[in-house]
């Protein structure tokens, strides 16, 4: 099993927003004593893992992470734009801890993780086949609310994180493993090792978040009761769950982009700006990143899906390219079956890049009809 790979960097913005109408405006609010204190939240209820000792106080995010800013020592508040020490002080923001283990609740249950799960969530049978149990609501959660860190050892053996299932990769900010967060163990772990991915875009409705080198995940949305948790595993798993296999277009045209060749391809280019270039962070919609002046890819699990918009690639140009040079640029790495696809469209982005100084560039890829 493929190890979780945040390809996302929480604090990158909001990253994995595919739909921005998901957003809504929070009014002002004054921080409460109960709302988000992630650093002192997250030292309590990681108790216990005695062995394991928080020896970086400072941390870094998770992966790949290439921006060169990216500090998971302070929390990105996606509504600011900005990152603050803390909780964002405009933007209702909440935390849900852990439960706390008490020695009468260990008669219900002998694993420690079921018994960490707070009030307002359930453990049972996943609405996904075969995929174990999940993490239901029982009551409304906001958007931004937190809740985390995710426990689990921590150790730094790729391999058999891979095939736990349940580990998360801590990275610093130039996006090289720390160690990992590994949940398998269900006595050595928290109910949030119970949180599966989605098989869809839309399913997603939580993200994760490194901070202070541990994992929080965030609500993306307001969720109702009822509805089963799904957190992004990362490209890996979404590779492994079959995201990437080549899609039936309209038209059954077949198409199979490989983001990691055109990003290869940019990065051998010099008039392409490469800072900031990845956010591996499959997600996100191009449009969402260039509104926060993150350069980004979109990958295949980004493919809109509307009769004809099929995918869309965002990055940035120096220089002014014109459709034709941009053609040439990425024409070889967009492989078809028997050459049905093509590119019909290129151009500088659409409303959400307008404001922006640099020059965005939004490759958009359409099927042709089948001849
Ligand atoms: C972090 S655990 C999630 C909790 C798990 N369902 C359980 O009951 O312990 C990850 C494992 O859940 C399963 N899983 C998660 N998302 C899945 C999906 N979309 N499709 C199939 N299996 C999934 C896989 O077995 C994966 O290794």
């Amino acid at each position: 099993m493929p190890l979780k790979n945040s390809s996302n960097n929480v604090f990158y913005d909001e990253y994995r927003c595919f739909n921005n109408n998901m957003y809504e405006k929070h009014e002002y609010r004054k921080r409460k004593d109960s709302d988000l204190k992630l650093n002192e939240s997250k030292k309590k209820s990681s108790t216990f893992h005695s062995n394991e000792k928080r020896k970086h106080r400072r941390s870094s995010s998770f992966h790949t992470n290439k921006k060169p800013e990216f500090d998971d020592a302070r929390l990105f508040c996606d509504d600011c734009n900005k990152y603050y020490e803390n909780i964002c002080p405009h933007h209702k923001q909440s935390y849900i801890p852990d439960r706390k283990i008490s020695k009468s609740s260990l008669k219900y249950s002998n694993r420690k993780s079921d018994l960490t799960c707070p009030d307002g969530f359930i453990i049972k049978p996943s609405t996904i086949h075969k995929a174990g149990n999940g993490i239901f609501t029982t009551k409304q959660l906001e958007r931004n609310t937190f809740f985390g860190p995710y426990i689990g050892i921590r150790h730094s053996n790729f391999k058999s994180a891979q095939e736990s299932g349940y580990a998360w990769s801590i990275a610093d900010k130039n996006g090289k493993m720390i160690y990992i967060i590994d949940g398998n163990d269900p006595d050595n772990s928290n109910w949030m090792r119970y949180i599966n991915c989605p098989n869809a875009i839309e399913q997603q409705n939580i993200q994760p978040v490194q901070y202070d080198r541990n994992m929080f995940y965030k609500t993306m949305r307001r969720i109702y009761p009822g509805e089963e948790l799904f957190v992004y595993y990362g490209d890996d798993y979404a590779r492994f769950l079959d995201y990437f296999r080549p899609r039936k277009l309209p038209g059954n045209v077949i198409v199979e982009i490989f983001i990691n060749d055109l990003i290869a391809l940019i990065k051998q280019n010099k008039n392409l700006k490469l800072d900031n270039l990845l956010c591996d962070q499959a997600f996100r919609t191009a449009q969402r990143c260039a509104k926060k002046k993150q350069i980004s890819h979109t990958s295949v699990t980004d493919l809109k899906y509307q009769e004809k918009f099929q995918a869309e690639y965002i990055f940035r140009s120096d220089q002014l390219m014109d459709a034709k040079t941009m053609y040439n640029l990425l024409e070889k790495h967009i492989k078809t079956e028997n050459e049905l696809i093509n590119i019909r469209q290129l151009g500088i982005g659409g409303a959400s890049t307008s404001d922006l100084s640099m020059n965005y560039y939004v490759l958009r890829i359409y099927p042709v009809q089948i001849l």
